[in-house]
């Protein structure tokens, strides 16, 4: 698999930026970027989608950076598959999916749409006549149109109801192609990723196998997201510190949430190395005990 990774990486709008020194490599059996609203998820995804020039750092498609990449040919290998309400409303989504085909695949819509599980009679209809299911289904058939390697995915299955998320799932776990997927939702990432990056206020906390990272949390962070998973006729998830505070604009951006901060955390901690996890936090080692 040719590698997309970031290095270093800073984003931001205007002058203002939002990431901060991102490094991340999308790797084999699927990455997935953890973290509430506003951590910076889709910002990253836009960088690694060429969309957005990073303000420091660089995105790498194998040994290229994206400033020097053939964009054309990038833009086929490695291709967004957004929330379903992204369809235009207008069109039949068999011509949606046709526009993403060269003029002489055309006739592969109906395969598509067979390859994502749904009857190539759907073609003729628009994304309103068919269900929240069937219109994903459409994006990710657009998005295979033109053979990706990667895919990159921005909350796929969040507007849909649980059973038929899981179908969907099922669908993107049984294709062959690498994956970043951008997700609030622990249950989604545990399923198709490998790997994960738990972002907060755009900067990773935490990296590492995921299913290790959310069986046992190195970082507050990735422990208190966890925690607020509600279980049916579990235990209600306790309040750990003040989940309304901003990050801290100096020292680590966790620690006014923190239950554990310390005077040290008003030094920013660097990510370091704790068994089989990158983790940006002082007290690392007591979170993995605790
Ligand atoms: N086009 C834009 N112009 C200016 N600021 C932006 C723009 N898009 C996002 N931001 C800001 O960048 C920060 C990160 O936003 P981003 O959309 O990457 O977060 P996210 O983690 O994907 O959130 P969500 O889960 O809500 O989509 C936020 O503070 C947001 O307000």
């Amino acid at each position: 698999m040719t590698t997309l990774r970031a290095e270093r990486v800073t984003l931001g709008y205007g002058r203002r930026p939002v990431v901060h020194d991102v490094s991340l490599d999308i790797v084999e059996g699927g990455v997935g970027l953890i973290g509430e609203s506003g951590s910076g998820k889709t910002t990253l995804a836009r960088a690694f989608l060429g969309l957005l020039s990073p303000m420091s750092g660089n995105i790498w498609y194998g040994d290229r950076t994206l400033a020097k990449t053939d964009l054309k040919a990038f833009r086929k290998d490695v291709q967004p598959v957004f929330q379903a309400e992204a369809l235009d409303p207008r069109m039949r989504v068999g011509r949606s999916i046709a526009e993403a085909l060269p003029r002489a695949a055309r006739a592969r819509v109906g395969e598509l749409l067979e390859q994502v599980g749904l009857d190539p009679e759907l073609a003729g209809r628009r994304p309103h006549q068919l269900s929240g299911g069937q219109r994903q289904r459409v994006v990710i058939a657009r998005a295979l149109a033109v053979g990706p390697r990667l895919l990159i995915l921005d909350e796929p299955t969040s507007a849909l109801d649980v059973t038929v998320q899981a179908r969907i799932l099922d669908l993107l776990a049984s294709l062959d192609t690498g994956r970043l997927l951008i997700t609030h939702n622990l249950a989604v990432v545990e399923r198709l990723c490998r790997t994960s990056h738990v972002l907060f206020a755009g900067r990773v906390v935490e990296s590492g196998p995921t299913a290790q990272l959310l069986a046992n949390p190195a970082h507050p962070y990735t422990k208190a997201l966890r925690d607020a998973v509600p279980t049916l006729g579990g235990e209600p998830p306790q309040a750990r510190g003040r989940t309304e505070a901003v990050p801290a604009a100096t020292g680590c951006p966790y620690r006014l949430r923190c239950p554990l901060a310390v005077a040290a955390c008003e030094q920013a901690p660097a990510l370091r190395e704790v068994k089989d996890r990158q983790v940006a936090c002082h007290r690392a080692e007591d979170v993995l005990s605790g």
